[in-house]
């Protein structure tokens, strides 16, 4: 029989990328991955997985596959690879939003686990010159990139600085909300939806799954903590003399005055490729060695869509933390896309379902674990909800996250009572942030009934 020859393309990726693509039996869920099994036995479906509602099969590679004929002897003629893209150029334009207003933080408890008619309770708010101070953390000098690694051996040693990490099904958004936590405002943030991958901001965003493929580590804060007390040590010893490069004393003054509005605070963000869909066995690997070894981890913060819900996918992941022992919080992206329902009522049900959800499946992995509610190395009690690339609005909810990140990293204390009476069902402490207080509910609100 004559050789079948490649006759059509759906949709991407190329056709060089197509022949570079592992053969179907790797894509495909019932093939053990390579490497040693770790005691995780979702981890063969957690990378390789079809049963995603969102799963389709005429945008992933396999189901191109199905598609088109391609010959074994095709196969196997692997192009050579294309030259790796340079770093993208860090062009940050820091966006000094209002951190403290209300829809910045927005988060809720859990119910009593006696609770007959659970719900989720709005938390209450935090103080915004803890939230200001938060994001400062984030947002007043320009973040760095540590490394972009493929492989945990690859990671450069850590000792000192807290690390922690974003995760989540692929396409969640969680390069979109690292740049968000930057400052980047939304529309840079996840970057011009609906085109191919963009780095205009820290981290690559695509509407495609997988575009993260390597581990990304980005310092926040203070790097030039050294470098300050110098200088006003400088500034102390000589009143201003020998500052390099400023002529007058004012200038020194200034600039000194503006050292000391810096945060003192450091921590790194690492930005892991997705599980799911478009994702790859070996990345599954080398997250477990991460979530396992990292000595300096301070904590996982667990992504999931609020419009789609916690799936298996996501309930693996949660086990393998609870398993490594990771402390976990979990965040809601996407919560926007809730406008799409028709009222905010059902909005404000459908975002409760799924944070009850999640709670439900916590509850469940802790039993007979360390890994406990508001533990050290357990689960953080509240859900936080954002929708950091909402391209209607400048996103929302990130100042919460940046709250909990810097929380998690020991930059701040909780000083809100997170605490459900039993019975009375209620918030002990603080003023509660209303689902309606959120501006885009109000929006929805003002939306003619049909729409
Ligand atoms: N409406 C809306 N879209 C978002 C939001 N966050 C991300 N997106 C979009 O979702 C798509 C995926 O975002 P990414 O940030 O690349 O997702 P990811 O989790 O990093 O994906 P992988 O790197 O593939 O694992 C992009 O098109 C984003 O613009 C959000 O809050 N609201
Ligand atoms: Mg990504």
């Amino acid at each position: 029989m004559p050789p079948t020859r490649i006759t059509s393309f759906i949709t991407r990726p190329s056709p060089a990328r197509l022949l570079r693509a592992p053969p179907i039996s790797r894509l495909i869920n019932t093939v053990q991955p390579p490497g040693p099994n770790l005691g995780f036995p979702e981890r063969k479906r957690l990378f390789l997985s079809e049963d995603d509602p969102d799963f389709d099969p005429s945008t992933t590679i396999s189901g191109q596959f199905e598609n088109i004929q391609v010959t074994e002897e095709e196969l196997n003629n692997t192009p050579p690879r294309r030259p790796q893209r340079p770093p993208p150029v860090n062009t940050i334009k820091l966006y000094h939003g209002p951190s403290s207003k209300v829809q910045s933080a927005f988060s809720f408890l859990p119910p009593p686990s006696n609770d007959p008619h659970p719900t989720a309770h709005p938390s209450p708010q935090i103080k915004p010159n803890i939230l200001d101070q938060t994001s400062k953390i984030f947002t007043e000098k320009k973040p760095e990139t540590l490394f972009r690694v493929a492989r945990f051996k690859d990671i450069p040693r850590n000792n000192y600085i807290p690390e922690i990490c974003l995760l989540g099904r692929s396409n969640v958004g969680k390069s979109t909300l690292i740049n968000a936590l930057s400052g980047v405002d939304t529309a840079r943030a996840g970057a011009l939806h609906g085109q191919q991958a963009k780095s205009r901001g820290l981290a690559i965003v695509s509407k495609w799954s997988g575009s993260t493929k390597l581990m990304s580590g980005y310092l926040f804060g203070d790097a030039v903590k050294a470098q300050k007390q110098k200088w006003i040590d400088e500034l102390d010893e000589n009143k201003g003399v020998v500052f390099t490069g400023l002529k007058t004393r004012k200038e020194k003054r200034d600039a000194v005055k503006k050292l000391e509005k810096m945060p003192e605070h450091r921590l790194c963000v690492v930005d892991l490729p997705g599980y799911g869909l478009g994702s790859q066995t070996e990345w599954g690997i080398e997250i477990e060695k991460y979530l396992s070894r990292r000595k300096i981890l301070h904590g996982a913060v667990l992504l999931i869509d609020a419009v789609v819900g916690m799936k298996e996918l996501d309930r693996a992941v949660l086990q393998m933390l609870r398993d490594c022992g990771v402390r976990t919080a979990v965040v809601l992206t996407k919560a926007d896309k809730l406008r799409k329902l028709p009222s905010p009522a059902a909005a404000d049900r459908q975002m409760k379902e799924v944070c009850l959800s999640v709670w439900r499946e916590l509850r469940r992995l802790e039993r007979g674990s360390e890994w406990v509610e508001g533990g050290e190395k357990g689960w953080e009690r509240e859900i936080w909800v954002t929708g950091a690339g909402d391209p209607q609005s400048t996103g929302f909810g990130v100042a919460g996250v940046r709250y909990l990140i810097s929380r998690m990293a020991g930059a701040v204390e909780e000083e809100r009572k997170l605490t459900i009476v039993p019975g009375a069902a209620k918030v002990t402490s603080g003023e509660i942030v209303k689902f309606d207080d959120i501006p885009w509910v109000h929006s929805l609100a003002q939306r003619p009934a049909s729409s």
